[in-house]
């Protein structure tokens, strides 16, 4: 990942009078949702690249050491060893951008990669802050990124406080978020925005360029468990605060799409978005990470239809 964006001082200005075009907003995401997508080689090199952004998430509530287990096994081999052999990768050399667990199986997660020898590879992100919801109060929410950090996570997904963006409280937002940043320490800090609860879309624009503010490394849209997840046209809008956050300061903040994200094809629309709207380091897992919990399967199968000109029977990729 890359160094952490310091933050800078909250500053009303950039979130005054902000103007979002929403013709021009659907209009841009309903061209990218409606495009044919890149086909064979081209195809398979995106969903390659797609696997080491993935952050291989399990969010359950009867999560348990061996699904999680079985989870970072997964992460370290994403696709069936002579699939990967066939494209011409050694074993472990492809694998997902981290995985994602809840605060109590951080340790369980830490534990299983560093049994594969993938803990220096691979990073443990945990959801934070009284995920999904984040009615908590600020000290048990801080108390809880400590505790996640000491267990082993170096990325943290928290939650924004949705009560203070949808009440217009930007600097009460700021405030928490600079201590959450302070919270983990050396661990990278991801802001779930939960996109579908801010109300309009100029929350949505204000609630990322306020978290950027506070130093957030990355912006994600959802938790997945809110009614309306990762969808183009708000991704669209985090991306333009993105894009305004660099020009302004000169850092790059990472974009992490989540819930619901399900297809191969799903995977390459976002890619392209990505390389479109921001550039090319944007498309690699320091700077883009796609949050899912049901993607790689999909994305294995193409995989392997793509090495073996067929479509897998179930029990070809359990
Ligand atoms: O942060 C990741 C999301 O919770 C995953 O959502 P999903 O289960 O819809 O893929």
């Amino acid at each position: 990942m890359v160094s952490h964006n310091p933050g800078i001082n909250f500053d009303e200005k950039l979130i005054n009078n902000v103007n979002l075009n929403l013709t021009a907003i659907k209009k841009r995401a309903s061209e990218y949702a409606t495009r044919r997508t890149v086909k064979k080689e081209h195809q398979v090199a995106w969903l390659l690249r797609a696997i080491t952004c993935i952050d291989l998430t399990t969010l359950s509530g009867d999560d348990t050491e061996s699904n999680v287990q079985k989870l970072c096994y997964k992460a370290s081999n994403p696709i069936r060893a002579d699939l990967l052999k066939e494209l011409g990768f050694q074993p472990k050399e492809l694998t997902c951008g981290a995985v994602c667990v809840y605060p109590s199986r951080v340790s369980d997660a830490f534990g299983a990669l560093s049994s594969f020898k993938m803990n220096e590879k691979i990073p443990v992100a945990a959801v934070a802050t009284g995920f999904p919801s984040g009615q908590y109060h600020l000290e048990t929410r801080l108390r809880e990124i400590k505790l996640t950090v000491a267990d082993g996570a170096s990325e943290i997904d928290i939650v924004i406080n949705r009560t203070a963006a949808l009440q217009g409280n930007w600097k009460l937002l700021y405030d928490e978020l600079k201590q959450m940043k302070e919270a983990c320490g050396n661990a990278h800090m991801k802001s779930i925005l939960a996109v579908g609860e801010l109300g309009t879309l100029e929350n949505v624009y204000k609630a990322s360029m306020v978290a950027m503010m506070a130093g957030t490394d990355f912006i994600k849209t959802s938790t997945g468990k809110e009614g309306v997840n990762a969808t183009l046209v708000n991704a669209l809008v985090m991306i333009r605060a993105l894009r305004d956050f660099y020009w302004i300061t000169g850092y790059k903040v990472g974009f992490k799409p989540a819930g619901g994200i399900r297809t191969a094809k799903d995977a390459c629309v976002w890619l392209t978005m990505m390389k479109e709207e921001l550039d090319e380091e944007w498309t690699t897992n320091k700077l883009f990470r796609l949050g899912a919990s049901a993607l790689l399967g999909d994305i294995e199968r193409q995989v392997y239809h793509y090495v073996t000109g067929r479509y897998a029977a179930a029990y070809e990729l359990p």
